[in-house]
C-alpha cells in the first residue's frame, strides 16, 4: 500500500462550476480506483482562475455597492477551497457509492504558514484569473495601480501575484487524523491559505497565493507520502514545449530535469513550479518519485502508460 498525494490543477478543473463538476466527475474514477487498490489518497488542488475570479467579483461588486468591500486574496483562498472542496467531496463521493465502497471524503479548511520575510512578497509571479490579450491587460495596467500582469505561458495575459514558499502546514494532525479514520482528505487547497505567525503565536493572512504543487509537495512530505501525482492540463512535461521541436518526456531523472531548469524550458508560474516540486520531493533520497500528467489520462498514468516521471 501507498500513501499518494494527487494534486489538482486549478486551469485543469476549468473556469465555470459546470466544468469543475465535470472534470471531477471524470476524474473520480481513477482517484477511487487507487483506493480500491489499497492506496491511500489526499488530494490538494489548485485555485488560479477560481481565486481569481472570486477577488475579481468582490472587487466589481465593491464599485456598485457600499455593502460589499474588496476582499482580501487569504479569504479568497479559503472560499475557494470550500468552494472545490464542495465539488470533491460530491464527485468522489458519487463515486465511492457506484462502486459500493464505504469511504467517508472530508475537506480540511487548511492554513500554511509562509516566511515574512519571503522575497516572493515583493516580486510577483503567481498568475491567477482569466487570461487576457495583451491591449487589454496593459490597458486594465494602465488604469489600475498595483496591478501585475504578464503573459502566461502562450495562453494569453494573466494578473500575479506574490506567491511565498510554503514552510509549514497548520492543520497537519487534523488531516493525519482523518487518514488513520478512513478518510480520503482534501486538504492544501489553492496551495492552503498563506498565513504568518506572530510573536504571540498567532496566524494571520498574508496576501499571496501559494503555489499548490509546492504546497502539494510539502503535504506530501509532512504526511509521509511515497508517491506525488501533480494532475495538470497537458499529458506530459515537454521540452521547445509550443515549438516545432516540442519533445514530450516520459522520464525526467534529477540532473536532466536541473539542467533543463536551467535553460529555461519549463513555463515560470505554470510548469516551472510543477517540475521543482516534484523535484524537491523525488530528491528526498528515500526513493520517492513524482508524476505529472494530465488530469484526463491520470488513469493511465497510474499504469506508468501516460505521463512523465520524476525520480532520483
Ligand atoms: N515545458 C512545458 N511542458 C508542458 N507544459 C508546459 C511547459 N511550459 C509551460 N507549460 C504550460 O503549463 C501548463 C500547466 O500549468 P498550469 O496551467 O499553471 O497548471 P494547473 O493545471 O496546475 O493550473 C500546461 O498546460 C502548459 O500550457
Ligand atoms: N494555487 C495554485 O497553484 O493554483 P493553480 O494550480 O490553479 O495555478
Amino acid at each position: 500500500m501507498s500513501r499518494i498525494v494527487i494534486a489538482l490543477g486549478g486551469n485543469a478543473l476549468g473556469s465555470t462550476a459546470e466544468e469543475q463538476h465535470a472534470a471531477i466527475e471524470a476524474a473520480a474514477p481513477s482517484l477511487v480506483g487507487l483506493i480500491a487498490q489499497g492506496h491511500e489518497i489526499i488530494v490538494s488542488h489548485g485555485n488560479g482562475p477560481q481565486v481569481g475570479a472570486i477577488s475579481l467579483a468582490f472587487e466589481i461588486a465593491s464599485q456598485h455597492t457600499d455593502t460589499v468591500a474588496p476582499l482580501d486574496l487569504p479569504e479568497c483562498t479559503a472560499m475557494s477551497q470550500g468552494y472545490i472542496g464542495y465539488h470533491l467531496q460530491q464527485g468522489i463521493v458519487k463515486e465511492l457509492r457506484r462502486v459500493g465502497m464505504p469511504w467517508h471524503v472530508a475537506s480540511v479548511v487548511t492554513q500554511v504558514e509562509v516566511a515574512t520575510d519571503d522575497p516572493a512578497f515583493a516580486h510577483p509571479t503567481k498568475p491567477i484569473g482569466s487570461f487576457y490579450d495583451e491591449a487589454t491587460a496593459r490597458d486594465l495596467m494602465a488604469h489600475q495601480p498595483g496591478l501585475v500582469m504578464v503573459e502566461d505561458s502562450g495562453r494569453g495575459w494573466r494578473r500575479v501575484v506574490a506567491s511565498p514558499r510554503p514552510v509549514d502546514i497548520v492543520e497537519r494532525d487534523s488531516i493525519l487524523n482523518l487518514l488513520d479514520h478512513e478518510f480520503i482528505v482534501v486538504a492544501c487547497g489553492g496551495g492552503g491559505i498563506p498565513v504568518v505567525r506572530d510573536a504571540a503565536g498567532d496566524l494571520h493572512g498574508v496576501p499571496a497565493v501559494i503555489d499548490k504543487d509546492f504546497a502539494s509537495a510539502k503535504l506530501a512530505e509532512a504526511v509521509g507520502a511515497d508517491l506525488l501525482f501533480i494532475l495538470t492540463a497537458v499529458d506530459r512535461v515537454a521540452i521547445g514545449f509550443g515549438t516545432p521541436e516540442q519533445r514530450d518526456l516520459d522520464d525526467l531523472d534529477l540532473a536532466t530535469a536541473q539542467r533543463y531548469v536551467d535553460s529555461g524550458q519549463f513555463g515560470v508560474g505554470s510548469m516551472l513550479p510543477k517540475v521543482q516540486a516534484a523535484m524537491g520531493f523525488a530528491g528526498s533520497g528515500l526513493g520517492r518519485r513524482a508524476v505529472i500528467c494530465s488530469l484526463a489520462k491520470a488513469p493511465l498514468a497510474m499504469e506508468g502508460k501516460s505521463g512523465t516521471v520524476i525520480h532520483g
